[in-house]
């Protein structure tokens, strides 16, 4: 019997590919620590992101390689970790954070704050570092999704004297909302540039830490809080949360279309359609399309963008939100499963955008 080497190992997994990157995974350097004793084969496998849907596939690959190619009897033990990509360089403002994930919507009430809250608890359940600032001024609703509403940041001195913001800690997730600056129930009006100012300290003053996702929650629409947020930090991607109904996907266009100026060119990772249809909870087969349907596709496949998740329209979503305690923290639920692939598929688009896509900059405006 043939000894087993090392380069014979290499090149059998040279011809794996990543599906998604379109390379193999040793040109993509994902391949780690080969070791062969005997028959026993083993190596790490570097994923993109700890989200990776494609974590069984890859290593059902890798075994399948290594016993077509270099010995039908190995004994293959294949360890799958993960190191979240970034294309970030320069990193003055928030050095610590891999990518920034703006989550947007044309209109209100689509659930974009619903969606925002369980995306980051599920990135947060695959292990990844995540962190959430709640920039929609209109309606800071992440306190209360949380279960926060009485927190209030802790701020103490940084080693450079600065005073720093320490974020607020739920459900695995940092958190920082504009809701803990004013309570929900004072009448404060964020002014445009009240806001941009508490927006831009989120930034610069809170203590994130090293995050391998940092999501924004966006205000609905077009607005200058926009501006602030691609002119401060360099945007990964963006994602749209719409509805099916025509009124919501008119100006979830118009929202994609703001990323896509040249002046902001953030790319848009993909559509997510939220209450795309409605389940009762005692007929948990039946789909009932209120707000039409196919509309988030329709959307997606326009601008030539992938659809990233389906999320129904549920009661328990609506009062889980309302509990503080987001539907992904309900273990085995259906819309913790749909919250869960939703999160794969997000990840798995910014690992594809780090691979291909250019880098984004700060956006410099001459106002
Ligand atoms: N899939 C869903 N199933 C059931 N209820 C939902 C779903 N998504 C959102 N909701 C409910 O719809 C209401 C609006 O959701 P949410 O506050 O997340 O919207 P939003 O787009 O962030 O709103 P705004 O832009 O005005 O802040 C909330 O009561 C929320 O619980």
């Amino acid at each position: 019997m043939a000894t087993i080497t090392k380069e014979a190992v290499l090149k059998a997994l040279s011809y794996v590919e990543e599906p998604d990157l379109g390379k193999d995974l040793v040109t993509l350097n994902m391949i780690e620590d080969v070791q062969i004793e005997g028959r026993r084969v083993s190596f790490t496998v570097v994923l993109t992101t700890p989200a990776c849907p494609l974590k069984q596939l890859i290593h059902d690959a890798c075994e399948r390689a290594i016993h077509t190619m270099v010995d039908k009897d190995a004994q293959v033990v294949i360890v799958m970790t993960s190191r979240v990509t970034t294309m970030r360089q320069n990193r003055d403002i928030l050095p610590g954070v891999e990518n920034i994930i703006a989550v947007a919507s044309g209109k209100g009430g689509v659930g974009k704050s619903t969606v925002t809250a369980n995306l980051a608890i599920a990135l947060a359940q695959t292990g990844a570092r995540v962190g959430l600032i709640d920039a929609d001024i209109s309606g800071p609703s992440m306190p209360l999704m949380f279960g926060q509403e009485s927190a209030r940041p802790h701020v103490f001195q940084g080693e450079d004297g600065k005073n720093r913001i320490q974020p607020i800690e739920a459900h695995g997730v940092k958190l920082m909302s504009i809701g803990f600056l004013a309570p929900a129930e004072s009448a404060i009006v964020w002014r445009g540039p009240m806001a941009s100012s508490a927006l831009k300290q989120f930034i610069t003053e809170v203590d994130w830490g090293e995050l391998d996702y940092l999501l924004l929650d966006m205000p609905p629409g077009t607005s200058d809080i926009h501006l602030t947020m691609v002119q401060t930090v360099p945007v990964t991607g963006a994602v749209i949360v719409t509805t099916p109904q025509k009124v919501a996907l008119a100006d979830a266009e118009k929202g994609l279309q703001m990323f896509r100026l040249p002046q902001i060119n953030v790319p848009v990772l993909g559509v997510i359609e939220n209450m795309a249809w409605f389940t009762p909870a005692e007929l948990p087969d039946n789909k009932y399309f209120l707000f039409g349907e196919g509309g988030g596709r329709g959307l997606a496949e326009k601008h030539e963008i992938p659809l990233l998740g389906q999320i129904p329209l549920v009661q328990s979503i609506r009062e889980n939100g309302d509990q503080g305690t987001p539907a992904m923290l309900q273990k085995d639920s259906p819309a913790a499963a749909v919250f869960g692939q939703l999160a794969e598929e997000v990840a798995r688009q910014v690992s594809i955008r780090n691979a291909v896509a250019p880098k984004t900059n700060i956006v410099e405006m001459k106002r």
